[in-house]
C-alpha cells in the first residue's frame, strides 16, 4: 500500500492556479523530495497534504485513508502526520523535553517520559532535556523539531526547506543524520527544497515540479538518464544544447564530432537536440588544424585552486567546463571539444 496518493489535486490562489491536477504517488518508508525552482508550487502541495488549505479539486489519500476530496475534509491534527516547517519554530518558552512531548496528550506521564527519553537518545541530545531552544545550536534546535515530529509516531512526515538556516558546513552531517533518524523510525517523508545537493542527500526518489505539476519522478539515476522534458534536464543541472541526428541507438552526429551513449535509446525521429552538461565535455588544443569538426572559443578562465575552469562558446551557448590537469588556453582560443561517452539526453525536435 502507497503511504500517500495525490490525485489530480488542484488549488488556486484569489483565482491564480498554483497546483494543477497533480498527481503524486509514495510508497512506505520511501523519502521524496519535491525539488523545483521557487513558486512552482511545492510549499502549496505540502500544505494539501497536511490540511492547511483545502483543496479545490482531486483527492488525497494517506495510508490509504481518504483525508480529502470534494465532500471529505479531515483536520490536520486527524491525518497522522509529523510537520518540519522552517517557520514551524520549537515554543521558545517549553524546554527541549516539553517541546517533544507537546504532541502526546493522550498519554500517561509515565509513557510520556519514556517517549521523550527514547526521542532524545534517537537524536543524540540526552543531557540536553532541560534546556530551552536559545541555548542549542541551530542543528540541535532541528533535531529536537524532528524528534518533536516523530514523537507521536506518524505515519507520514513533512518537512519544509528544514535545513536552509543551517551552516553549510554542518548542513550535510544533519542531513545524513535526520536521513538515518526518519529510516529507523520507518515512517514515509515528504521533503521539499529548491537545493538539488540537499535533494540528493535526503532523498530516494525526487519529484521535479514544473508550474504546478509534477514534471517527473524516479531515482537521481533516473533522472539524470532518461529526463522526460527539457525542462527537468535543465533543472538537474547546467548544459548546453547541441544539435544532432540519431544514427543509431547510442551514436549521435554532432557539428563537433561523434557523440556516444552508454545507454542505448529508442527514438521516434532521428533529428533533435542533445544535452550536454560540463563534465562531459573535454577540451583540446587544436594542434593540427585538420579536423572538420567546428571549434568552440575560450572567452574567460578562473583559477580554483586545483585547475582552471574556462567558459566557453560552443554552438553560441556559453558554459563552464574545468580543463585537465596542467592543460591552459589562452582568451578567445579556439579549442576542439571532445563530448566524452555518457548516458546520453536526446530530445527530438
Ligand atoms: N497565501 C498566498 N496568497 C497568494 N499567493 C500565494 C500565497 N502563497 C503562495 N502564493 C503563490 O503561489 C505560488 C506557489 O507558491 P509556493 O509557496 O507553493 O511555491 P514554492 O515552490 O514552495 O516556492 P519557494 O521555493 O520560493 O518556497 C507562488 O507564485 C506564490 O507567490
Amino acid at each position: 500500500m502507497s503511504s500517500l496518493i495525490l490525485q489530480g489535486v488542484s488549488y488556486q490562489y484569489n483565482g491564480t492556479k498554483v497546483i494543477h491536477e497533480l498527481n503524486l504517488t509514495i510508497g512506505k518508508n520511501e523519502i521524496v523530495c519535491l525539488l523545483g525552482a521557487s513558486g512552482c508550487g511545492k510549499t502549496t502541495t505540502l500544505k494539501a497534504i497536511a490540511g492547511l488549505i483545502e483543496t479545490q479539486q482531486g483527492s488525497v489519500f494517506i495510508d490509504g485513508k481518504l483525508v480529502s476530496n470534494a465532500n471529505t475534509f479531515i483536520s490536520p491534527e486527524h491525518r497522522n502526520i509529523g510537520m518540519m516547517f522552517q517557520d514551524y519554530a520549537l515554543f521558545p518558552h517549553l524546554t527541549v523535553a516539553h517541546n517533544i512531548a507537546f504532541g502526546l496528550s493522550k498519554m500517561s506521564k509515565e509513557q510520556k517520559q519514556q517517549r521523550v527519553d527514547e526521542m532524545l537518545k534517537l537524536v543524540h541530545l540526552v543531557g540536553c532535556a532541560d534546556r530551552y531552544p536559545h541555548q542549542l545550536s541551530g542543528g540541535q534546535q532541528q533535531r529536537v523539531a524532528i524528534a518533536r515530529a516523530l514523537a507521536y509516531k506518524p505515519s507520514l512526515l513533512l518537512l519544509d526547506e528544514p535545513f536552509s538556516n543551517i551552516d553549510t558546513q554542518v548542513r550535510f552531517e544533519l542531513i545524513a543524520d535526520i536521513r538515518r533518524i526518519i529510516k529507523t523510525q520507518q515512517v514515509s517523508a515528504v521533503f521539499v527544497t529548491h537545493s538539488k545537493e540537499e535533494a540528493f542527500a535526503f532523498a530516494d526518489t525526487l519529484a521535479i515540479m514544473h508550474q504546478g505539476k509534477i514534471a517527473q519522478q524516479g531515482t537521481p539515476e533516473q533522472l539524470f538518464a532518461k529526463p522526460s522534458s527539457k525542462e527537468v534536464a535543465e533543472f538537474l543541472g547546467q548544459g548546453i544544447y547541441l544539435s544532432a541526428e540519431a544514427l543509431t541507438a547510442t551514436e549521435y552526429k554532432t557539428a563537433f564530432g561523434l557523440v556516444e551513449s552508454v545507454i542505448a535509446h529508442q527514438h521516434q525521429a532521428n533529428i533533435g537536440k542533445i544535452y550536454v552538461r560540463p563534465h562531459q565535455i573535454e577540451l583540446m588544443s587544436d594542434n593540427k588544424k585538420d579536423s572538420h569538426s567546428e571549434r568552440a572559443t575560450i572567452l574567460s578562465s578562473r583559477f580554483i585552486g586545483s585547475a582552471y575552469v574556462y567558459t566557453v562558446v560552443i554552438a553560441q551557448q556559453e558554459i563552464e567546463v574545468a580543463a585537465q590537469y596542467g592543460q591552459s588556453f589562452v582568451q578567445n582560443e579556439q579549442v576542439i571539444i571532445k563530448i566524452k561517452p555518457h548516458t546520453v539526453n536526446f530530445f527530438e525536435s
